[in-house]
């Protein structure tokens, strides 16, 4: 028999079931595949054995209840050595020991389940929104609180099946470990009689061990590790699929930098290992956020620093400090608590979004005879733009010195110049998208743009963003280059 007769994808053959009490047996609330099953079933995705093949994994919307079911038309039968997958055996260390039981007993555990009708998330209820005429709350509560520990043992399979390279977190820990973790879930609320909840996502964000002060002399038992000044750090962010692209990760991103804002111990607020959706989500929601600090402030570069223009005089080195308000830029960053990076990232997203677009690469600005021009170009807003290019390459050439020094100095040159646009047209792509939802409808120049979408494209890659002493909770396969 020729094996691929036998083999099937994996992410087909799994599917996600939300599932909730019905009239008289549960019903479906929604259907999905996983994104990825290589953490479970290898690198290549692939069971081997079976024909007609599913794997249902069930979940009671509201508590999480986990079930799972194997159906197959065909089994192939044993020959020497070659045999057909043990699909409980892989799917065992992922989910835990409640889901095996049979389906009725699970299906009348869901249906008759007295809580479901008034389920309460665990934790407390930090947030609550509407979207689309459907009430949402978020809810927020300590892994050392044994109910939100539970959800999270139910439901952390999903973080192996949609996050790239993320591993579900280790819940055995000792209580003062787990203290250090915030869970978040968003619920949708819904009437009776089907009342209670729908999970719409989760997320857990950490108080960073990379702790900033701690009292002198400290008594034993007086301090809680999530009472000391720390960053926070978001570590793993999943909506189920079902919910996509309607704002709730936004939502909830908004509420935890919120919260971090509020609260006089997180000095930052970080990211474990974003992908590139998360970059995006994160990217034009603080964007959202600063730039009504940015706009009260003023803040746009000065297109003659130092009287340049004027004197026809070319600075010797990028002058940063007659460019742009580094002070106010400072203050603003501690104030709203955003990583250093990712603040600079903001800003030059929006110093971009000054410039006219008729000014820049993407309104189709005439750079050659910028860059015979430079800071001599008769039009400010042409020198704007060119200084912002330069101010863009010295942030990208102080974080890659080393790898740049590497090469030569015309391959220097021309890695930077790629690098620059590649990010420039990143930009560009989140000013396009956040066009419509920007209070006046135009960016920020003033200009409408085209609100066209492409890939990011990155040349010179990061080492690691965050802070590289700090424990991670997966081993990244896959980093997303962010510049
Ligand atoms: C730290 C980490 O955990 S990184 C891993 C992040 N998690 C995952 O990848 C798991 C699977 N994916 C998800 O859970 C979700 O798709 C998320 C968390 C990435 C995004 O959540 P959503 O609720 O869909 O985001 P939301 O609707 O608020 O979108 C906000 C903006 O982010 C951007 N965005 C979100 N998803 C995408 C995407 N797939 N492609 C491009 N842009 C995106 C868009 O600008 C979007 O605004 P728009 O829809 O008006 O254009």
């Amino acid at each position: 028999m020729a094996d691929g007769d036998w083999s099937c994808d994996a992410n087909d053959a799994l599917h996600i079931t939300v599932v909730q009490p019905g009239e008289t047996k549960p019903r479906t609330v929604s259907t999905f595949h996983p994104q990825f099953t290589y953490p479970i079933f290898g690198d290549e995705e692939q069971i081997f054995g079976y024909k007609g093949l599913i794997i249902r994994l069930r979940f009671a919307a509201h508590d999480l209840r986990p079930h799972v079911h194997i159906s197959y038309d065909e089994r192939f039968k044993a020959v020497g050595e070659t045999s057909a997958t043990d699909l409980l055996g892989a799917l065992k260390p992922f989910i835990p020991e409640e889901a095996l039981i049979n389906l009725a007993d699970y299906e009348k555990a869901v249906q008759e389940d007295p809580e479901a009708k008034d389920f309460t998330p665990p934790g407390k209820l930090v947030y609550g929104y509407e979207a689309n005429e459907r009430k949402y709350e978020i809810w927020a509560g300590s892994l050392a609180d044994p109910a939100v520990r539970r959800l999270l043992d139910r439901v952390q399979v999903l973080v192996s099946l949609f996050i790239e390279a993320g591993t579900p977190l280790e819940t055995n820990d000792p209580e003062w470990t787990l203290e250090r973790w915030t869970v978040f879930f968003v619920y949708e609320k819904i009437k009776p009689p089907h009342a209670g909840g729908i999970l719409i996502l989760h997320c857990r964000v950490r108080h960073s061990l990379s702790v900033l002060a701690l009292p002198a002399r400290p008594h034993r038992g007086s301090i809680k590790i999530s009472e000391l000044p720390a960053r926070l750090r978001i570590a793993q962010f999943l909506i189920l699929p079902s919910h996509h692209r309607s704002g709730h990760g936004t939502h909830l991103y908004t509420t935890i930098h919120a919260s971090c804002i509020a609260d006089p111990t997180i000095v930052e607020l970080t990211v474990e290992d974003p992908n590139e959706n998360f970059d995006a989500l994160r990217d034009s929601a603080d964007y959202c956020l600063l730039r009504p600090e940015f706009l009260k402030r003023n803040v746009n570069i000065n297109p003659d620093p130092h009287g340049a223009y004027s004197k026809k005089q070319r600075p010797r080195t990028v002058p940063t400090g007659a460019l742009i308000p580094t002070e106010d830029l400072n203050s603003i960053r501690t104030n709203f608590k955003i990583e250093a990076t990712q603040f600079a990232h903001i800003v030059e997203m929006y110093l971009l979004g000054r410039i006219p677009k008729s000014h820049r690469l993407a309104g189709g600005t005439n750079l050659a005879r910028l860059l015979i021009k430079k800071h001599k170009a008769d039009n400010e807003d042409d020198r704007r733009y060119y200084w912002w290019r330069m101010l863009t390459k010295q942030r990208l050439y102080k974080k890659h010195r080393e790898l740049l020094a590497e090469l030569e100095l015309i391959d220097r040159v021309e890695k930077l110049d790629d690098t620059v646009r590649n990010v420039e047209e990143g930009y560009e792509i989140t000013l396009d998208a956040l066009e419509g939802r920007l209070p006046e409808a135009e960016d920020d120049s003033g200009t409408a743009s085209s609100g066209r979408r492409e890939k990011r494209k990155l040349t010179v890659e990061d080492e690691d963003d965050e802070d590289e002493e700090e424990e991670s909770t997966g081993t990244p396969l896959a980093k997303r280059p962010k510049v």
